[in-house]
């Protein structure tokens, strides 16, 4: 019997729908966090929620912390202070030390096991975690690692080495990898720097899909909001060295991004009900 398609499929009973996500606990609660890396304050008071089956982004100037949340939330850089929980449990801890319900898409993806091995056994990872498995897999892994590629419009280049694929493919076998565990909560460093507009526009909609489809609540680090503004619910921001949340519509504010950004930023409007940002 085969196992049900990743489409079609809900990874988590609770945040099947926009009700039932409302009615869930936050995919992660910061209180009072602060971090502090080489001995500096990167950011502090950061006393946020964030909402199953939510799409949110993780925005601030470079060197503002935006990687460093990430890798608190992954439980690899330890808080200096207050408290996080993510997914119900503390950083790396929870089922599987939160392995299989987080997937992550680091910045600059390059398999863990070289360039040289090709894409589906790049995705088989994400779910062995080892490449001494790869001899191992079951009929079951397989099936998963193909509906995985095939949920990211990967299977045409499945057979490929990573090193022969263009930037977009490739951040798809990082999103494939990322998900095939079928996490509930997925976090993308920078999925979309270094890709051309109709890329960074199949990525959102991937995005779009994963969150609409199969419930996963979203994060993403990201420099330009543009592109993610169709599937954004709000946004992480990091400001004068301390983290806020807010949702989009308090985000999408011309003195806010202008002061985040240290440059004039003008919210336009189109008649037809288009929004972006542009600097001025
Ligand atoms: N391994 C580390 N050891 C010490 N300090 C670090 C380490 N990694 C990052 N930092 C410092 O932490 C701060 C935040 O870095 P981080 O990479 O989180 O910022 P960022 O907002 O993601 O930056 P960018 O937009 O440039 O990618 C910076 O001052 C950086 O120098």
């Amino acid at each position: 019997m085969s196992t049900p398609d990743p489409t079609a499929t809900a990874p988590a009973a609770d945040v099947t729908s926009a009700a039932g996500a409302a009615a869930a606990p936050p995919a992660l609660v910061f209180d009072d966090v602060s971090v502090v890396r080489g001995g500096r304050l990167v950011w502090s008071e950061g006393t946020f929620e964030i909402p199953t089956g939510s799409v949110t982004a993780i925005i601030g100037s470079n060197g503002s912390g935006k990687t460093t949340m990430i890798k608190v939330i992954l439980g690899l850089v330890p808080t200096a202070s207050g408290r996080v929980r993510v997914l119900g449990h503390a950083p790396g801890e929870g089922p599987s030390s939160g392995r299989d319900d987080i997937g992550y898409v680091p910045q600059d993806y390059t398999s863990t096991a070289g360039d040289a091995i090709r894409a589906r056994d790049a995705v088989l990872l994400g779910l062995t975690g080892s490449r001494w498995a790869f001899s191992r897999i079951t009929r079951e892994q397989r099936e998963r690692v193909d509906q995985a590629l095939a949920a990211v419009d990967a299977t045409e280049f499945a057979n490929r080495r990573v090193s022969q694929l263009s930037g977009g493919q490739r951040q798809r076998v990082a999103i494939a990898q990322a998900i095939v565990s079928r996490p509930r909560l997925v976090v993308l460093d920078e999925p979309l720097a270094s890709l051309d507009l109709r890329n960074q526009r199949e990525i959102v909609d991937l995005l779009g899909r994963l969150n609409k489809d199969l419930g996963v609540t979203i994060l993403v680090v990201a420099h330009d909001l543009n592109p993610l503004l169709s599937v954004l619910d709000g946004a992480v921001y990091l400001l004068d060295g301390h983290a806020h949340h807010a949702p989009l519509s308090g985000v999408v504010d011309e003195d806010l991004l202008s002061h985040l950004y240290g440059t004039r930023i003008e919210v336009v409007r189109t008649p037809q009900g288009e929004l972006f940002m542009r600097s001025v």
